[in-house]
């Protein structure tokens, strides 16, 4: 008989990569896979892609932690999706959930532990998101993609176990000549990529564009904007290059930069850690779950893999001094990143969705 997992996680990008790594080695063991995501969330978008996965939709509310007349409506939608996803659990019959955060997989934890179903959790960030931290009180195993990771309730400490970054593998094989064709670049100048999360980021996009003349006088430059958000008024400056969002690009684009202007997101980071890309770091400053992406930021800074920009003390000349800092101290981020081994993790937590499912 087939063994039977269900993932969930979505809102972003970066809560449904690592659960794409992982869905690709199931299916080549033959395990079946169901994804249970919001209606019309990113996640559909990236796991529709994948024919073998069946995809349920649930409702989903967001978990706010400030005043809003949306929280009415969004508890009852939480308690709604709590309720269809109890039922698909009890149709799909799972031997195992694996989520890996974000607001839509808190009905199908919850869900899974009033089932008796063994949970676990992937937690991206250093400091865990709000939903993983209502959610681990009905798992099995809180897995961290960072060491440091705390959490303060003691009975989900107990359920820690540190893993390591799962990382897309496909982005070890770009190629750098396929990034400069792609982009229309030349071999003779570096390349910095800008990159804004999977969303894209308006503040770095102001950002960037405004300081395009400096950029220029030493960099070629790609542009990762999010959906919508390309200006299509700087296409005439030469060595400028623009995207909305890129897919299996990505590998030679990265292959291809030499310095990567990002925000903090868990996946972003711990991708261009493997691949031993110098960054600097831009995280997201506004409150709520994203005080996660700071954290990150200065975990790294720390670490010495990257440099730290935080937004309240961005402007064009701090931008440029800083991206001229990683460039020119470019083998001291290097030869650290160089230094640690990014692990198994996809493997181990393959072990542990076996074992979890095994009857
Ligand atoms: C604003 C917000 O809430 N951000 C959170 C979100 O970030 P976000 O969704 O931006 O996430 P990550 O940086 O973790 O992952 C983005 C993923 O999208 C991929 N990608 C990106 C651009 C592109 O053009 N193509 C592409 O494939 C990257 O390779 C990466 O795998 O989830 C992360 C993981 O929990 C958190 O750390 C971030 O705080």
């Amino acid at each position: 008989m087939k063994q039977v997992v269900v993932f969930t996680g979505g809102g972003s990008a970066g809560h449904v990569t690592a659960n794409l790594v992982l869905i690709s080695k199931l299916l080549q063991e033959g395990w079946e896979i169901h994804y249970i995501g919001s209606k019309n969330g990113i996640e559909r978008r990236l796991v529709g892609e994948l024919e073998q996965v069946r995809y349920h939709a649930v409702a989903t509310g967001k978990l706010r932690r400030y005043w809003s007349w949306q929280n009415l409506t969004d508890i009852f939608r939480l308690i709604l999706g709590i309720f269809q996803a109890y039922g698909l659990l009890f149709r799909i019959k799972p031997g195992v959930v694996f989520s890996l955060g974000g607001f839509v997989s808190v009905p199908v934890v919850i869900g899974a532990g009033w089932r008796n179903i063994p949970a676990l959790i992937l937690e991206p960030d250093l400091h865990p998101g709000l939903a993983n931290r209502i959610s681990v009180r009905y798992a099995q195993t809180f897995c961290t993609t960072f060491e440091e990771t705390k959490i303060d309730n003691k009975r989900a400490a107990a359920k820690m176990k540190f893993i390591g970054p799962v990382v897309r593998e496909d982005l070890n094989k770009g190629t750098r000549e396929r990034g400069l064709d792609l982009c229309g670049f030349t071999a003779e100048q570096p390349v910095l990529l800008v990159m804004g999360g999977s969303q894209g980021a308006e503040r770095i996009n102001r950002l960037t564009r405004a300081a395009l003349p400096g950029l220029l006088e030493r960099f070629q430059v790609v542009h990762i904007c999010g959906k919508g958000k390309m200006d299509l008024s700087y296409s005439y400056y030469e060595g400028y290059k623009q995207f909305e969002f890129v897919q299996q690009e990505l590998a030679d684009i990265l292959a291809m930069s030499d310095v990567i202007v990002s925000r903090a997101g868990s996946g972003a980071i711990h991708e261009c850690l493997s691949l031993h890309k110098p960054m600097l770091l831009i995280p997201h400053s506004s409150g709520g779950s994203r005080m996660g992406q700071i954290r990150n930021a200065q975990h790294f800074w720390n670490k010495g893999y990257a440099e730290l920009l935080l937004e309240e003390k961005m402007n064009v000349p701090a931008f440029l001094r800083s991206v001229e800092k990683v460039y020119n101290n470019r083998s001291f981020y290097e030869d650290n990143m160089r230094a640690i081994d990014t692990g198994h993790a996809a493997e181990q937590i393959l072990e542990l969705i076996s074992k979890a499912g095994s009857p």
